[in-house]
This record gives C-alpha cells, structure tokens and sequence, in this order.
C-alpha cells in the first residue's frame, strides 16, 4: 500500500509517519513538497505519486490569525482539501481528512454527534466546514475524521504554551467556560492507521462507506481543568522542570478576549467510530501523562 501523508511536520502529520509505518510505502511531504495554498498544483502531484491512500493532515491552524486571513485560510482548508478529494477519485485513492469540533457553535448542552448541525462561529471554523463539503461533494472514497483540542509533544499547542508560561509566570489565569476533550496526536495517528487498515479491506471487499466521523479522547474537562491537569503530571513526569506557577485561576471567556470566538462545548462523542471500527479511545488524562513522559525522555 502506497500512502500519501501532507502536512508532515504538523502534530498529527509528524504521528503519522510513524503509524503508518506498518502499512505500506509512506511518503510524507511538508509544506515545501505539498503547498496547499496552491491547490492548483494538487491534481499533478497525486497523478504523479498514484497512492493508493492520501491523509490530509495539513492545515491552517491559527484561529486567531485566521479572522484576519480568512481568504487564505479557506483556501488551505476549504479548496485545497477539494482538489485532493478530485484527484483521490481520479486515481482511486481514499481520501482521509481531518476537521474539527470548530464546526459547531457550541451551544448544545452534550456531545456532538455527527449529524448535529454545524455551525462555525469563526473563520477558521467556517474554512474547516468549506473543506468537508467540498470533499463530500467529490464523491471520492472518503472518511473525514473530526478531532479536538489536539495536544503533542511538539508543535504549537495549549501543553506547550502552558509549560512555557508555567516557567516564567506566577499566576495563570485560564479560561473554564470551554469544554472539550484534548486529544493526543499519537492517538489520533494510531487510530487513523486502524481506520485506513479496516477501510481498504471493506474497498477490497466493496462494502465500503464514505463517512463522517468524531475522533476525540474520552472524558472531558474544560481549558482551565486541562492547565491544572498539565501542570500537576509534569510535577510527577517532567520533575527536572522548574515550574514558576503557584496559581492558575479559573476565569470566563469574557476575561480573555481573543480575535477569534471559540464554541463553549466542544465535546464529541466518539460512539460512532466505536461502533464502525472498533476503536476505544483512551481518557485524556491518560494520553496527557503517555504525553509528558514523553517530553521528559
Ligand atoms: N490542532 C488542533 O487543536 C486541532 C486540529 N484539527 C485538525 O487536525 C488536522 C491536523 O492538525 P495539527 O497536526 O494539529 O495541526 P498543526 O498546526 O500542528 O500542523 C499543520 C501542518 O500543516 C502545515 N501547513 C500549513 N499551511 C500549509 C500549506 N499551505 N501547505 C502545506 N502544509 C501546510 C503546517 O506546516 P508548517 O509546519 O510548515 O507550519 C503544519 O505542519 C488539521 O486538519 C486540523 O485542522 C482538528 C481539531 C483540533
Ligand atoms: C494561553 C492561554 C489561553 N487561554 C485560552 C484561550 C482559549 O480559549 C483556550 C485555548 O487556547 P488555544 O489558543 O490553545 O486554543 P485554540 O487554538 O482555539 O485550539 C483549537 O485549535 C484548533 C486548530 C482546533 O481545531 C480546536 O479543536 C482547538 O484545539 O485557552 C487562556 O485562558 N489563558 C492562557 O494563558
Ligand atoms: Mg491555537
């Protein structure tokens, strides 16, 4: 099996090329080798590499950035995502795609299913969203896999950003209003692997469905439950770390302004993944401290 990897040093991108590993022949392109800003070029590539599976893990992932670049975002997440579904068609490859729970505005009171009815209440929300109808719209074999809150031992993330400002703050204050599920890169790859595997038999054996599908850790907590959560396994994980921070407060949304509005529940169930796949997804505070040992090695 031959298996087309984008975004190859994202969080999720960098996991992948391990879990995939045992599948096949994996070709990981960064953003140099793969420009989803020019989708343009996307059709050329994949005629050229014939993968018998591509795995979208590029993307525009500055939320607040993208209120101010909203056009480009859309482009990488929305058109981009559109020309790889057309181009997985033509040459028969399935298409896997990752979203977000950014597609729901966040005002039902429990976990987000599937069919619950989106609606982006920001840019980068909106682009993600533009990305999944246009690969539905291809009708190319193709299953999108909807995440949260992705946390990695490297990359731009919210363990990262509290270990940097735990060294050189005293007081946090985090916001606890938003509720969700950090979800462990690695997972996700290791999950997506057993996807793709399950997914090319069910091709193989012409029972396949093209689909929708969350993938998030099990449990919840909220941005401030997560801090708290960094900060007292790194204690135990990452003892050589001198942490500054005595307190993280809790605080609303209203307290930390920020360019881009962001859904107060981000739960997702993951029932439906389950159900198809078989896959149970660990707790988050598991993945957190498999996570943090991680850093400490
Ligand atoms: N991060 C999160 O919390 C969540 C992410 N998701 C989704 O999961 C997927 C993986 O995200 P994640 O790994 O966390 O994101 P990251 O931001 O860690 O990685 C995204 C990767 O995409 C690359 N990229 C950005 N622009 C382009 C471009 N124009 N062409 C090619 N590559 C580009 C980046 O390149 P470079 O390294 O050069 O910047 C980066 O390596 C994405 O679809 C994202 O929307 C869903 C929910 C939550
Ligand atoms: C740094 C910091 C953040 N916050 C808040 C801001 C925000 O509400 C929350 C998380 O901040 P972040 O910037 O990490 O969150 P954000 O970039 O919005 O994370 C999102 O990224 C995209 C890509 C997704 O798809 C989502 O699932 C989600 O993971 O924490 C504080 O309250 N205090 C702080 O000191
Ligand atoms: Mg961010």
């Amino acid at each position: 099996m031959k298996l087309l990897v984008t975004g190859a040093n994202g969080q999720v991108g960098w996991e992948l090329a391990r879990s995939l590993m045992p599948l096949g022949e994996v070709i990981a392109l960064d953003r140099r080798r793969c420009d989803l800003s020019r989708p343009e070029t996307l059709a050329a590539l994949v005629a050229d590499l014939v993968p018998d599976v591509i795995v979208n893990a590029a993307a525009y992932t500055a939320v607040d950035k993208a209120e101010s670049e909203e056009a480009l975002a859309t482009t990488i997440n929305g058109a981009a995502p559109g020309e790889l579904a057309r181009a997985a068609k033509s040459v028969g490859a399935l298409l896997i795609h990752y979203s977000t729970d950014y597609v729901f505005d966040g005002s039902k009171s429990g976990p987000y299913t599937e069919d619950d009815p989106v609606a982006p209440v920001n840019a980068y929300g909106r682009s993600k969203l533009a990305g999944e109808v246009a690969i539905r719209e291809s009708c190319c074999d193709h299953l999108i896999l909807r995440t949260t809150w992705v946390f990695a031992a490297r990359g731009g993330n919210f363990v990262r950003t509290m270990l940097r400002l735990g060294a050189e703050r005293e007081v946090l204050r985090v916001v606890a209003d938003q509720h969700g599920a950090p979800t462990w890169a690695r997972n996700i790859a290791d999950a997506t692997a057993h996807v793709v595997t399950r997914a090319q038999r069910e091709r193989c054996d012409g029972d396949f469905a093209s689909g929708i599908f969350n993938l998030a850790s099990a449990g919840e907590t909220n941005w401030h439950g997560f801090a708290e959560a960094i900060f007292a396994t790194a204690r135990t994980a990452l003892p050589e770390l001198t942490m500054k921070v005595a307190s993280v407060e809790p605080i609303p949304a209203s307290a930390y302004p920020t360019p881009a509005a962001r859904p107060a529940n981000s739960r997702l169930s993951a029932d439906r993944l389950a159900a198809r796949f078989g896959i149970a997804m660990p707790q988050w505070q598991d993945a957190l401290r498999r996570c943090l040992e991680d850093i400490a090695r």
